[in-house]
């Protein structure tokens, strides 16, 4: 939309007929659109002839669609306004106008220009009609919404943005990108203050790209509620995205802080900076320049001239200049640059709620100031943009509200404590991605989670000396799910039976009582080319192997070393098995069973071993209780072959602790690799236990090699096994699937024409697959 400003046999700068235009906007009264007769009193330079409303006439075709007066502290070149403003029009949606300052005002704070004459400069961005201003972006908005420059009287939504720099903590007195909304708030239009964490050196140009994409849900919402009249009345919201955007770990309501900047005034030499002794920088516009003129020209300026007549001393400030001689006017030259404290030499509050922080920890943040700016505002109404928080818009990580925050409208979350251990090689990097994905699934569901990392295996062995330290122990038994690594590595395997890391996690399982071992194995189609096996055999395979977890010659008594009769050395165990140990797996198993296709294999080697005839006839016996199951018995070794032979033939299977993991290996070639196979290890009632089948793969350690699949659908059972948050487990399950989709192979799994990616590449492609899913249902 171009701007339709009628300059007739204009001789003069644009600037200064934008100028002139402000100073007979000076006269209207605020609020007006339309003209009262003063416009008239416009000008008597005949040479410029301005229309009856103003420099505009801006909104006829858009007549029907919201308002959005957007502005920004940057200045009117920034990307950030340019890329916002284009997101806007691309959206066909809204009648977007733009007032900005014409250079960057992020620090000016809720100044307003008074007394003196400002330009407003009328030009196009992105299609739609802007003004450039000589002022700040409070100048800006308030002089926007007088009525002097746009046809429209009044928009839904005013929008400051997108701003480089900080607005939180302390920052919210100098912000310009504050006050532009504020100022908006003042005249009683909802606003949103957008800035991005733009950090010198780092932050690129794309990361404003970023960011609107990051925010635009969020600005949907808001014009949306907006126009409504559903936003909060006296309400600006301040946005303030972490400077990656494209990382955003999700949303923060959090705390204000008193965070500020040092605030860093650097001197600078009369000599070496070329602007120290100009009025007029040469950044500024020519409006600017005509304005300052205008001002030198007053009074004021005139006896001020008159009082600098006397000698001037010009100093390098850069250290003290000495003792300026009597009547000497001293006058040295400064900048200011805001210097960003790094987080961990700050004495303030460590709370992980407050806003630096949370922004710095990557999160997007949404303090809220109501017009008396008391810190967070009580918000009753459930507009959609709260819900838009809530529920994540795209890109959105990780649901975080403040506790103490008053805001009705955002539901708290489920919270879950998660103790991590993530264990030895490969286990500390399939871990950390599994983490973050479950943190983000969860996010997506009003789900946070509280993690705390423990020691186990050959790790804790070399710190604490024991493979499961107590610690470990209970903190796994206090927290709602264990999401665990793998342990072992060749530097502990001649260690003692009980220093040995494997030790650690037997004592783990059968600590947390964690009888149930449920190992899923499916072959995808996307992974077909990775089995071992001919595609006609592998294609379709889905079963379940049931595994009994912490009984069996695992732990059975006797066991130990000694000598035989014949004097000779033996090693020995026990497979001993009780009633009510093979009746509450087969329960189990029956009724995971039940839920799938019907079918229960189950496994032993009663042909030959008393423990396994006593275990074929108690699940005889259960499986009474379960008729519409259809339940066979196999020995073992003929289900090794059958596994390889025909494994489509197989729903469920039960079978002991050491059946269990021999036929779970073997089943996880099916599926392409072991690096694909994730487990879920359940109690009777306390914390269940989720860990892949696979080991610390000391072969591949360290070298970011590991597929992290097994892990990170570990994570997906834990949420459906474990807290049941089977929602949030289909959103993990879907993204390893979409990620798998796009092409994205670990080297276990690779095959030609797939991409080739290392550890964290693949968790990374999995949070942004989660990220690309819709929000929630619940979220009209
Ligand atoms: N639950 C557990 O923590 C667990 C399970 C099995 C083995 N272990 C221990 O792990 C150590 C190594 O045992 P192992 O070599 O017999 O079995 P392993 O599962 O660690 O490795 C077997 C093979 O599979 C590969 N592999 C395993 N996981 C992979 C993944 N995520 N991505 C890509 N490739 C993967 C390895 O590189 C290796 O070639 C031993 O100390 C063993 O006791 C621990
Ligand atoms: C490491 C070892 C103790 C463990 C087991 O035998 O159960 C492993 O093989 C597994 O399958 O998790």
């Amino acid at each position: 939309m171009a701007s339709c400003t009628s300059i007739k046999k204009n001789q003069l700068p644009p600037a200064l007929i934008a100028n002139l235009q402000g100073v007979l906007a000076g006269r209207k009264e605020v609020g007006g659109g339309g003209g009262n007769g003063e416009e008239e009193d416009k000008s008597s330079n005949d040479e410029t002839q301005i229309s009856s409303s103003g420099i505009n006439s801006d909104t006829s075709p858009e007549d029907s669609k919201p308002i959005v007066l957007v502005t920004n502290s940057d200045g009117i070149g920034s990307p950030g306004l340019s890329l916002l403003v284009e997101a806007l029009v691309r959206e066909g949606e809204y009648a977007v106008s733009v007032c900005a300052p014409e250079s960057d005002k992020f620090s000016s704070g809720h100044s307003v220009t008074f007394g003196a004459t400002l330009a407003a400069t009328s030009t196009e961005l992105n299609g739609v009609l802007a003004f450039e201003v000589s002022g700040t972006p409070a100048d800006c908005v308030s002089l926007a919404l007088s009525g002097a420059l746009f046809s429209w009287s009044r928009p839904v939504l005013v929008i400051c943005g997108i701003n480089k720099g900080r607005s939180s903590g302390h920052h919210i007195y100098h912000s310009g990108a504050i006050a532009g909304a504020r100022e908006a708030l003042m005249s009683g239009i909802p606003s949103l203050s957008i800035s991005l964490n733009w950090r010198k050196d780092e932050s690129q140009e794309s990361n404003f790209k970023d960011a609107v994409d990051l925010c635009l849900p969020l600005m949907r919402a808001a014009i949306r509620d907006a126009n409504k009249g559903s936003f909060p009345k006296d309400c600006l919201v301040s946005i303030e995205i972490p400077a990656s955007p494209s990382t955003c770990k999700g949303f923060k309501v959090a705390k204000q802080s008193l965070y500020r900047s040092v605030l860093n005034w650097q001197a600078v030499s009369a000599n070496r900076h070329p602007y120290s002794g100009q009025y007029m920088s040469m950044h500024q516009s020519l409006g600017v320049q005509l304005a300052q003129l205008s001002r030198d020209a007053s009074a004021a300026g005139a006896a001020r001239r008159v009082s600098t007549q006397r000698k001037n001393v010009e100093v390098e400030s850069v250290s003290a200049a000495g003792k300026p001689e009597q009547r000497e006017t001293v006058k040295k030259f400064f900048r200011l640059e805001f210097l960003d404290k790094e987080l961990e030499n700050l004495d303030e509050d460590e709370d992980e709620e407050l806003d630096f922080r949370a922004v710095a920890n990557g999160f997007l943040l949404v303090p809220f100031f109501d017009s008396s700016e008391s810190a967070m505002l009580s918000v009753s109404a459930k507009p959609q943009f709260f819900k838009t928080l809530r529920s994540k818009p795209t890109r959105f990580v990780t649901l975080r509200t403040s506790a103490s925050v008053r805001c009705s409208s955002v539901q708290p979350p489920r919270r879950y404590r998660i103790t991590l251990l993530p264990g030895d090689g490969i286990g500390p990097e399939v871990v950390s991605v599994a983490k973050d994905v479950l943190a983000l699934a969860g996010s997506h569901e009003g789900i946070e989670f509280k993690f705390c990392e423990m020691p186990l295996g050959g790790t804790a062995i070399d710190n604490v000396g024991v493979p499961l330290p107590v610690e470990t122990l209970n903190a796994a038994k206090e927290s709602d799910a264990v999401l665990l690594g793998a342990i072992g590595g060749y530097k502990w395997d001649k260690n003692a039976k009980l220093l040995k890391p494997e030790t650690g996690l037997l004592h783990l399982r059968r600590g947390l009582g964690v009888f149930a071992n449920l190992r899923p194995a499916v072959v995808l189609p996307q992974l077909i080319g990775s089995s071992t096996l001919k595609m006609e055999v592998a294609e379709g395979v889905d079963l379940m192997v049931i595994r009994e977890l912490t009984g069996g010659i695992y732990f059975g008594e006797p066991r130990g070393f000694g000598t035989n009769d014949k004097g000779e050395d033996v090693g020995f165990n026990t497979e001993v098995y009780s009633a009510s140990e093979v009746d509450r797996i087969a329960r189990v198993a029956f009724k995971v069973a039940q839920k799938r296709r019907g079918k229960l294999c189950s496994v032993d080697k009663a042909n030959v071993l008393e423990a396994s005839i006593f275990w074929r006839k108690r699940v005889d016996t259960i499986a009474l209780e379960f008729p519409d199951v259809l339940l066979s018995h196999m020995y073992v070794d003929n289900a090794a072959m059958q596994l390889i032979r025909e494994p489509r033939q197989f729903d469920t299977i039960l079978t002991n602790n050491i059946f269990g993991d021999i036929l779970s290996d073997e089943a996880s070639m099916l599926t392409g690799s072991i690096g694909m196979l994730p487990s879920a290890s359940i109690s009777e009632s306390g914390p269940g236990l989720f860990e892949p089948i696979h080991g610390s793969a000391p072969d591949i350690a360290g070298q970011d090699k590991a597929n992290p699949l097994a892990t990170i659908l570990s994570a997906a059972m834990l949420l459906q096994y474990g807290l049941g948050e089977d929602n949030a487990a289909k959103r993990i399950e879907d993204a390893v699937i979409e990620t798998l989709n796009k092409g994205f192979r670990t080297g276990d799994i690779h095959s030609s024409g797939m991409v080739l990616v290392g550890c964290k590449k693949m968790g990374e492609e999995v949070l942004k697959s989660l990220d690309a899913q819709m929000p929630v249902a619940a979220v009209s």
